[in-house]
């Protein structure tokens, strides 16, 4: 009650129409899909894979930093990163522990392998969607361990896509699919509330302190 009480108290700084549109926005966001990107070397790559999650309403994603060094935080820091989670990895083994721990099943995503095309994908249980490098794809430990592998029917000389076009186009297909399917995918009120508290304060200035008004009046 009194986490509400606070959330409504910082939220009386939004505008009507901001507190409407994260009303609006935070009702299509969820955690059923989320997705994984395992070492992108190009920072623009990793941007524009969180980009397209804030535009299909995926509220997590996941960064594994084995094999570079971490260096993305100037870039992901430069816009739509302000909406969604990111949770950051120094191993693949860590992010799939995880993950499975959260009840998701692991899916690849590969240029290659036929064994499920994307329009076949069942959309009932959480997946994690993990996209891999750009010159190497998925390390063979993801390979190994996915439940899945699901692929972008491609028809043209070219062997693959880039990976942010990949990440757009499934998460356009999945969500497209969760959507319409009978599965609950949307969150909880307490996660709504944490999520809109974290908005609130990204959003409204000084909103720490605020807070500390608050708590002390
Ligand atoms: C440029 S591709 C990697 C190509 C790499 N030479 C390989 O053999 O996997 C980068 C990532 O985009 C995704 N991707 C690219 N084309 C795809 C397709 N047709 N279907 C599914 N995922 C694809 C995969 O996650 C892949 O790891």
């Amino acid at each position: 009650m009194e986490e509400q009480a606070i959330i409504e108290y910082l939220q009386d700084y939004l505008t009507p129409r901001r507190k409407a549109l994260f009303e609006k926005v935070l009702a299509q966001r969820t955690d059923h899909i989320t997705v994984v990107a395992q070492d992108v070397y190009q920072l623009h790559n990793t941007s524009a894979v969180v980009r397209s999650c804030d535009v299909f309403g995926i509220q997590n994603i996941h960064v594994i930093e084995e094999k570079i060094p971490r260096r993305i935080d100037k870039e992901i820091a430069m816009g739509a990163q302000k909406w969604v989670d990111i949770n950051r990895y120094n191993s693949a083994k860590d992010c799939v522990k995880t993950l499975r721990e959260k009840g998701y099943r692991i899916i690849a995503t590969s240029p290659h392998d036929e064994s499920f095309l994307l329009e076949d994908f069942d959309i009932s249980q959480p997946a994690a969607l993990f996209f891999g490098t750009e010159r190497d794809g998925l390390s063979e430990e993801i390979l190994e361990e996915a439940d899945d592998t699901i692929k972008i029917p491609m028809v043209g000389f070219t062997e693959s896509l880039n990976i942010s076009v990949s990440a757009a186009i499934i998460l356009q297909s999945l969500t497209t699919k969760l959507r319409n399917s009978d599965v609950n995918w949307q969150f909880s009120e307490d996660d709504k509330n944490r999520i809109r508290m974290d908005w609130t304060k990204k959003t409204v200035k000084n909103s720490e302190e605020i807070l500390e008004r608050y708590k002390n009046q």
